[in-house]
């Protein structure tokens, strides 16, 4: 919009359809003559008192230089102390108490556009030279008047508003200014459905739950009080390089704003922001948490408009995410009502907001918050029309997939083909070599595992080369600001996944543009995605180190980013808001399905089609990281890994739809048409009745063999030499399914585990412990699949065979020909020619110089060759 040169007919027009009243444009246009924006600015402005000359010549973003020199830019001044007072003082003291009714939900009907063109964001520089990284509080000068002397009381300064209104002035045409001021500062020409709910839920003075999807603007519902009022927002945010991104953002946009917690190096700033200095205070919180006082105080004096508690996933023990210091936020509640404060006229709304949040988390946050009976429930979807999602199978804990998984990657970056299978290999051979690049143990190695691997202790030291390598990277490269400390926030009582530690970043080489995906259209998978930033999510920091290697050796700018190293403002993590990137790749298996989906709602923010890539070993369990947990916790990590572990081996469902299902969401439509699944199509239907009819039959043979002598109900089994032990457990009913059908002799263990959770999610078999697992241990069969086994119809038992259950199938061959050896032996004959034949000394002689052979990098090859070694 420039309104230098168009006609002022076209400016009324325009300004009407703004939503002004007509006498108010006629007014503007008279004043500040046929200019859009100057009398946006004006209408804006209002009967306030002009005073753009009084700006203090303190650094500006390049954008707010931009509108300075195009509008006449006056400033409203900020209410002085005095005015708060009086204000405050003229205000009924009445308390009121909270009428309790009913939660109401909103539910907006499909996906917000997820295609922000014009995105001032996009098109601004991501740093300026002016936007003061270094200064750890964001302040747009023209929103701070240091030099007024009303607005001076000993020393301290007051957040001012170019739009400061009163209360009741908000209600009136408060939809109207906040699309004015949307536009004004963030260059967005309307507001979502969902913002507006949110808005108008604050407007009213109600608490409010914010439930949406990543990257759908969340941000802005708590962002535009502060610019409607000019009274503070405090926004509660649980990374410190989350809060340091958008207080960058927010200055750019020409909003004051700082971070307070442990991450603030500068002492005065908590003074300042407790004075009301800035418009929009970050605050983690643990810091919020000593600073009830200081708030009072501030809501006193300056006016606190609304507490934003962001990514409040992190309230629940039952997220993610899980932040016990959250938990106690409910104190913003108690201690900001009108029943304690006598000077406020309305509670302080609470406004709590996440894009990961199942219905269990939502009743948690609303419960741990004593947010009130009122509280609106602002629901979008989830879905995000541009995320391309699919699973692929690979080992990820070993090198020697990083060729095939990694390939694509290397020749977008690269722009070449380099990989010739020898050049890989000298390649693999180096980075084996290189003393830094170690194995490490993989995350989903099951407790039986048969190779797992692990680093020697001196190679599992990284060179201080290399870190210094990394962090003079990350300087060059990214934005990074190393005074602040992650860590700092995120350890302690933090019992989550460390989202932002486990990273990669590939920077583009070159930009390119990419089509915007149109709402629910299929799109080839040929598209190329181009060459926006990737993120490749680790496991283990020693993880982000082996794949960044490998990626720089074959050319790629890649480095690993974890907050022991440096700490970015680019961080990519939790709520982090970039708007290229392109690709989300996990490289081995995330903890929970809330974590993956925050992780992949880092790409394709700014709407154009991006790949979110699962690589996982799918034939392996994956195992929980370590961390400290309750055995509560416990059991509710295991139940989100499992879930995300199923999510993994689903063949016939639309990944998008399963993952929106997830947080309680109907899927508008069946499928989202872009998943490896939605393209590929499942896989053949397969008719398992026998499969099913053999593994009830066999569990019910073990039920029955060994059912304890002391007949209370447990059910044991035999190990190898004749003892009882536990319950029948999945392996001895695969044993039996062996020994019962000559059919099924040669199928192995992961057709069965696949098949074990089909029949447990028909109701055909159950847990037999109280244990919560990823994958089911004992196995007991339910009324309805005894029913199943007794009915002697010849109805088909038809299902999609599990990604597990296809990778059994591929090495089904291999395992039949180790099973026909197996049973050889039982035969006297063949086990004599064996024994005395050439076949023998050929499988023994393999086996010597796979002894000579053993990698004595690894834990289990250091064993091996000891427990091998001939005693002396
Ligand atoms: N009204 C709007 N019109 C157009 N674009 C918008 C609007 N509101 C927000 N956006 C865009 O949405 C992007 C993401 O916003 P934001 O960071 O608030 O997402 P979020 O919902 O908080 O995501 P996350 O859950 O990942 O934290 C912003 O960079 C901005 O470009
Ligand atoms: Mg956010």
């Amino acid at each position: 919009m420039d309104g230098g040169d168009v006609s002022a007919d076209h400016v009324i027009a325009e300004l009407v359809e703004m939503g002004f009243e007509f006498h108010q444009v006629n007014e503007a246009i008279e004043a500040v003559g046929p200019r859009l924006h100057d009398a946006v600015d004006y209408i804006l402005r209002g009967s306030c008192e002009l005073n753009g000359d009084e700006r203090s010549p303190v650094k500006t973003c390049s954008r707010v230089k931009q509108d300075i020199s195009t509008h006449s830019y006056g400033l409203r001044k900020q209410s002085s102390i005095t005015e708060h007072f009086q204000s405050s003082s003229g205000r009924s003291k009445r308390k009121k108490t909270c009428s309790p009714s009913s939660i109401s939900v909103t539910v907006i009907g499909g996906p917000e556009s997820m295609h922000s063109k014009g995105s001032i964001l996009s098109s601004v520089p991501e740093t300026s030279e002016s936007a003061q990284p270094d200064s750890h509080a964001y302040a747009y000068p023209g929103k701070l008047e240091d030099s007024s002397s009303e607005n001076r009381d000993n020393g301290i300064f007051y957040a001012s508003s170019s739009s400061s209104l009163q209360d009741q002035e908000i209600g009136l045409y408060w939809e109207q200014k906040a699309s004015n001021l949307l536009c004004k500062h963030f260059g967005f020409s309307s507001l979502k459905g969902f913002q507006k709910e949110a808005l108008g839920a604050w407007v009213a003075h109600r608490d409010s739950l914010v439930l949406a999807a990543t990257g759908s603007g969340k941000s802005l519902c708590f962002q535009i009080p502060a610019l409607l009022t000019g009274k503070v927002v405090v926004v509660i945010s649980p990374l410190i390089s989350l809060m340091h991104d958008q207080c960058l953002k927010l200055a750019q946009c020409g909003i004051s704003a700082c971070f307070l917690g442990s991450g603030q190096p500068d002492n005065s700033v908590e003074h300042k922001a407790m004075s009301g200095m800035y418009q929009i205070v970050y605050v983690c919180p643990e810091t919020v948490l000593r600073l009830i006082v200081p708030l009072q105080k501030l809501a006193e004096n300056c006016g606190i408009a609304l507490f934003a508690i962001d990514e409040a996933h992190c309230v629940s023990k039952w997220g993610h995410d899980f932040r016990p210091a959250y938990r106690r936020l409910s104190v913003l509640r108690e201690n900001f009502r009108v029943c304690n404060l006598n000077f406020l006229q309305h509670d302080i709304p609470v406004m709590a907001l996440t894009a990961t949040a199942t219905l269990t988390v939502r009743e948690d946050i609303i419960k741990s918050l004593h947010m009130t009976n009122d509280t609106k429930i602002v629901l979008t979807s989830f879905f995000r029309p541009n995320l391309r999602f699919s699973v692929k199978h690979s080992r990820t804990s070993s090198i020697s997939s990083y060729d095939d998984d990694f390939r694509e990657l290397i020749e977008v970056y690269t722009m070449k083909v380099v990989k010739s299978k020898k050049e890989i290999a000298v390649v693999l051979d180096n980075l084996q070599g290189d003393s830094d690049f170690c194995s490490s143990s993989e995350n989903g190695s099951t407790s039986d595992a048969d190779e797992v691997s692990s680093c020697d202790v001196e190679n599992a030291a990284v060179s201080s080369k290399k870190n210094q390598w990394l962090s003079d990277f990350l300087e060059d490269e990214l934005d990074v600001n190393q005074d602040v400390d992650d860590l700092d926030v995120s350890c302690g009582e933090y019992c989550g996944n460390p989202l932002a530690e486990n990273s990669h970043i590939s920077e583009p080489l070159e930009k390119c543009e990419l089509p915007i995906v149109p709402e629910g259209q299929h799109i080839p998978l040929q598209d190329t995605l181009g060459m926006g930033p990737t993120i490749i999510y680790v496991p283990t920091r020693k993880e982000t180190l082996k794949v960044a290697d490998y990626l720089r050796k074959f050319g790629v700018r890649a480095s690993a980013y974890h907050a022991k190293v440096v700490v970015a403002t680019i961080a990519f993590g939790m709520g982090i808001d970039k708007p290229n990137v392109r690709r989300i790749i996990h490289y081995g298996w995330p903890q929970s399905l809330e974590a993956y989906y925050q992780e992949a709602g880092r790409a394709g923010r700014d709407g154009k089609l991006s790949d979110c890539i699962l690589y996982a070993n799918l034939s392996r369990i994956p195992t929980l990281l370590p961390s400290q947990r309750s055995a509560e916790q416990t059991n509710q990590a295991y139940r989100m890994l499992s879930d995300c572990f199923r999510y993994g081996m689903s063949t016939a469902s639309c990944r998008a739809k399963t993952l929106v299902k997830y947080f309680g969401e109907e899927f508008s439509s069946d499928r989202c048409l872009i998943c490896d699944i939605c393209v590929t199509g499942p896989p053949e239907l397969q008719n398992l009745k026998d499969d099913a009819t053999i593994f009830l039959q066999a569990l019910a043979t073990l039920n029955t063999r060994y059912r304890n002598p002391f007949d209370d109900g447990t059910i044991y089994s035999e190990d190898r030499s004749g003892k009882l032990k536990e319950k029948a457990n999945l392996r001895s009913v695969i044993s039996e399914i062996r020994l019962q059908s000559q059919k099924f002799a040669a199928t192995d263990q992961l057709w069965w585990r696949g098949l074990a959770r089909i029949l447990e999610a028909k109701g055909y078999i159950y847990e037999g412990d109280d244990m919560v697992r990823v994958c089911i241990k004992y196995p007991e069969p339910t009324e309805l699949g005894l029913k199943f086994l007794q009915s002697e119809t010849e109805e088909p038992f038809y299902a999609y065979p599990e990604a597990d259950m296809l990778l059994s199938m591929n090495k089904c061959k291999s395992f039949s020909s180790f099973s026909d050896w197996k049973r050889g032996w039982a035969d006297p004959e063949i086990r004599r020619q064996r024994l005395q034949g050439k076949q023998f000394r050929t499988r023994k002689r393999k086996r010597r110089s796979g002894q000579q052979r053993r990698d004595l990098s690894t834990a289990r090859g250091r064993i091996a060759a000891k427990i091998s070694k001939p005693k002396q």
